[in-house]
C-alpha cells in the first residue's frame, strides 16, 4: 500500500507561506499531478513528501504510516529529477545500478533487479549505452528505471520532460502515461503544463500561493472550475470570463452587450465564463434571422482569425467584449465579417462575487 496522505499541512519559510493547510490523498497506484503558476508551492510539498522539508503544522503519511519524523533515505519514495539528470560518464547500466551500489546491495541482487526493471521498461538493448547516445525519451527511461530499481513505494517526477523539445514532450508524456499504468506504482508528478497535467493525469491538484484550490479528474476540472481561477489555469485559448450584466431573465456578457445565452443567470452572478470551444459562430444574417433562429444568436465582428490547421481561433469583438472562440476546421471566417454568435445555455459558468464557481 502506498497511498500519500497530506493532513493540514502547512510549510513557512520566513514569512513565505510555501504550503498553506493543504490536505490531499494520492491513493494507490495513482498518477497524480500537482499543477499551478511559478512558486505555487508544487516543488515544496514533493520536497514535504521526499523528507527534504519537514512540516511546520499538520502531519504526512506514507502507506498509512505518519513520516513527519522519518529520514529521506527510509521513506521509500523516490525522486526523478528534473531534466532527467543522468550521469554522463557512465553506461545506461551503471547509472541504473547506481543507487543499488550506493547502498551497498549485493552484487547478484543489483543484476537481478536491473534486468527486472530493464525489462519492465524496455531498456535491456540499451544499457551499455552512455546517456549521451541516447535518444530523449529513452533517457527518461533510464532515469526513471534509475529511480525504480530500488523497487520504491512511490515515485515523485518534478517536471521530468520541460527540457525537451515540443514534439518529444509529446512523445514521452504518452509513453510516461503507458509506463506508469503498466508499472502499477503511485507516482506523484509536477508541471508548468496545462496540457501535459491534462493528459496525463488519473487527478490534478492546482495550486495557488500554496494553497490547494481544487482536486479532481482532468475533465472534472475542465468541465466543473471551482472558481475563475482554476477555470483560467486549465484550457487553450483559455476561458473567456466576461462580467455578467443581468435582466429580464437574459444573461448578459458584456464588458460591451452581447446577449449569449437565454437564461437567468444565478442572481449572484458577477462574472460569467464560457469556453472557446462551446461559442457557436454563423454567418450573420439580419438580426430578425437570428432572433428566428431561436433569439440566441448575437452579433459580432471578426477581429482576428488565427487557423491552426484542425482548428481555428477567431477572436470577436462584441460591443467592448473581446472573445475567443475555437472552431472545428478552417471556416471560411476573415477578419471585419459579421458573424452570429452564440452559446448552449448549460455550457455557461457563473461566478459570484469571490470569483468562486456557482450551480449551473
Ligand atoms: N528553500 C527556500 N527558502 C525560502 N523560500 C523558499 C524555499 N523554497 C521555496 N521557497 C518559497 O516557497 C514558495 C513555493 O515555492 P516552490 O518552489 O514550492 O514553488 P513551485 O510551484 O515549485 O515553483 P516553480 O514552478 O517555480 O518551481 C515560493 O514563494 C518560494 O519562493
Amino acid at each position: 500500500m502506498a497511498n500519500i496522505v497530506f493532513s493540514n499541512v502547512t510549510k513557512r519559510y520566513g514569512n513565505t507561506l510555501a504550503v498553506d493547510d493543504a490536505s490531499f490523498t494520492v491513493n494507490d497506484n495513482e498518477f497524480f499531478c500537482f499543477f499551478g503558476p511559478p512558486l505555487s508551492g508544487k516543488s515544496t510539498i514533493l520536497r514535504l513528501v521526499l523528507g527534504l522539508e519537514t512540516p511546520d503544522t499538520g502531519e504526512i503519511l506514507i502507506g498509512g504510516r505518519p513520516v513527519n519524523t522519518v529520514s529521506p533515505a527510509e521513506r521509500n519514495v523516490a525522486m526523478v529529477f528534473q531534466n532527467l539528470a543522468l550521469f554522463p560518464h557512465m553506461s545506461a547500466r551503471d547509472n541504473v545500478r547506481f543507487p543499488l551500489v550506493e547502498r551497498r546491495v549485493a552484487e547478484a541482487e543489483i543484476e537481478k533487479r536491473v534486468a527486472d526493471v530493464a525489462s519492465k521498461l524496455h531498456i535491456g538493448h540499451i544499457l551499455h549505452k552512455p546517456p549521451a547516445q541516447l535518444s530523449g525519451g529513452e533517457r527518461q527511461r533510464v532515469a526513471i528505471a534509475r529511480a525504480l530499481v530500488r523497487d520504491p513505494a512511490a515515485y515523485l517526477m518534478d517536471d521530468p520532460i520541460s527540457a525537451l523539445d515540443a514534439r518529444l514532450r509529446e512523445e514521452t508524456r504518452v509513453e510516461l502515461k503507458r509506463i506508469q499504468r503498466e508499472l502499477g506504482k503511485t507516482l506523484i508528478y509536477v508541471t508548468h503544463d496545462q496540457e501535459e497535467a491534462m493528459s496525463v493525469a488519473d487527478r490534478i491538484a492546482i495550486l495557488e500561493n500554496g494553497k490547494i484550490r481544487q482536486i479532481g479528474a482532468p475533465t472534472e476540472i475542465y468541465d466543473r472550475p471551482a472558481s475563475t481561477y482554476v477555470a483560467r489555469l486549465l484550457g487553450s485559448p483559455m476561458m473567456n470570463i466576461l462580467k455578467s450584466v443581468r435582466g429580464e431573465g437574459v444573461v448578459e456578457a458584456a464588458e460591451g452587450t452581447i446577449r449569449i445565452a437565454d437564461k437567468a443567470a444565478p442572481a449572484d452572478a458577477v462574472e460569467i465564463g464560457l469556453r472557446p470551444e462551446d461559442i457557436k459562430v454563423r454567418p450573420w444574417l439580419d438580426e430578425g434571422a437570428a432572433r428566428s433562429d431561436g433569439g440566441v444568436g448575437r452579433p459580432a465582428r471578426v477581429f482576428e482569425v488565427e487557423p491552426l490547421g484542425g482548428y481555428t481561433v477567431v477572436t470577436l469583438a462584441a460591443g467592448q467584449a473581446r472573445l475567443r472562440a475555437l472552431l472545428r476546421g478552417q471556416p471560411d471566417i476573415r477578419p471585419e465579417a459579421m458573424v452570429a454568435i452564440s452559446c448552449d445555455p448549460s455550457r455557461v459558468h457563473y461566478f459570484g462575487q469571490s470569483g468562486g464557481a456557482l450551480a449551473r
